[in-house]
C-alpha cells in the first residue's frame, strides 16, 4: 500500500507569491490500483505527482511505500520505487542516445551506476519483443537516434521505458496531451495494456473526463489543492461525463465555467 497523509505543499513560502498547492491531501493507494486524476487548471494534480515522486518538498505530511517512509527522500533516492511519463515526450528521452540506449538506461533505473557493458543479445531481443507488441514497427529502429522519432513514437518509447524496470508506482502526467487524437488513443491503449500486464499501480492525470472514466478503476477529482471527489470502481460503473460534471459542481457549490476543458 502507498500512503500519503496530510500532505501540504507551499511554493514561495513566506513571500507575497506564496501558493498553497496541496492542502492536507491524504490518499491510500492499494497495490494494482490504476487511478485517474482530473481537475481544473492549477488544482494541484502535477504537484501531487511531484510530491509522490520526491520532486517537490512537502511542508508537512508523510508518504509511505509499504510502511517505509520516503517523505524526505529525493527523486533519485525513490527512483527504484517510482517511474514517470511526462506530457512532453522529449523530456522523457535522451536525444543524443539511440532507442536501445534509452531503453538500456531505463532498464537500470534504481540500480547503482556501474561499469557499462554493451547490450547483450538477450536484452536486445527483449527490447525488440516489447516494441514489436506495440505494432508501430519501432522494433526495427532500435539503433536509430531517438531524436529521429515523432512525438507519438517517442511517447511510446517513454511508456515502455517507464515499465522496463520493476516499479511500485507509475506516474503519468497528461502523457497524451501533446499528441494528436489517433496517437493519443494508441498511447492510452498501450498504457492500459502495460498497467494490466504488469499489474502496476498507477496514477494518471488527464484533462478529459471521458478519459478519466474510461481508464483505470478509480477517479480522483482535485480542486484548489484538495481531493474533492474520490470515486471507486463500483461507483464509477455506469457513470457518464455529465454525472461527473454534476458531482463536481455539487462539491464546488458553483457551476464549472471551464467545463469545455474538462469535457474533451
Ligand atoms: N514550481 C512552482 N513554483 C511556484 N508555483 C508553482 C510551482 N509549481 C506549481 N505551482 C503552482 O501551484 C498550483 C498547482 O499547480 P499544479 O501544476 O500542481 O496544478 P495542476 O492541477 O497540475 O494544473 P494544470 O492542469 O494547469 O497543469 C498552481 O497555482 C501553480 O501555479
Amino acid at each position: 500500500m502507498i500512503v500519503a497523509e496530510n500532505l501540504t505543499v507551499i511554493f514561495n513560502k513566506g513571500t507575497p507569491r506564496a501558493m498553497q498547492a496541496l492542502r492536507d491531501v491524504s490518499l491510500q493507494i492499494p497495490p494494482g490500483e490504476f487511478i485517474t486524476v482530473i481537475g481544473t487548471n492549477g488544482a494541484g494534480k502535477s504537484t501531487l505527482l511531484n510530491a509522490l515522486a520526491g520532486d517537490v518538498r512537502c511542508e508537512s505530511g508523510e508518504i509511505r511505500f509499504s510502511d517505509a517512509p520516503v517523505t524526505n527522500q529525493l527523486t533519485h533516492q525513490r527512483s527504484a520505487l517510482v517511474s514517470r511519463v511526462f506530457q512532453d515526450p522529449i523530456a522523457g528521452t535522451c536525444d543524443a542516445l539511440t532507442v536501445e540506449e534509452n531503453l538500456a538506461v531505463a532498464l537500470r533505473r534504481g540500480r547503482r551506476p556501474g561499469l557499462r557493458r554493451g547490450l547483450s543479445s538477450k536484452t536486445r531481443e527483449m527490447f525488440r519483443e516489447r516494441l514489436a507488441s506495440v505494432g508501430l514497427g519501432l522494433e526495427n529502429r532500435l539503433q536509430e537516434r531517438v531524436s529521429l522519432l515523432s512525438g507519438g513514437q517517442r511517447q511510446v518509447i517513454c511508456l515502455v521505458m517507464a515499465s522496463l524496470a520493476p516499479t511500485r508506482l507509475l506516474l503519468l502526467d497528461e502523457h497524451t496531451a501533446a499528441l494528436d487524437p489517433r496517437t493519443a488513443s494508441l498511447v492510452l491503449s498501450l498504457t492500459d495494456k502495460i498497467v494490466a500486464e504488469g499489474k502496476l499501480t498507477a496514477l494518471m492525470v488527464t484533462h478529459s473526463m471521458r478519459q478519466a472514466l474510461d481508464h483505470g478503476n478509480r477517479t480522483l477529482m482535485m480542486h484548489e489543492g484538495r481531493i474533492v471527489l474520490d470515486i471507486g470502481d463500483e461507483a464509477r460503473r455506469g457513470l457518464g461525463v455529465p454525472d461527473l460534471l454534476q458531482m463536481f459542481e455539487r462539491v464546488r457549490g458553483e457551476e464549472l465555467a471551464d467545463d469545455a476543458l474538462l469535457l474533451g
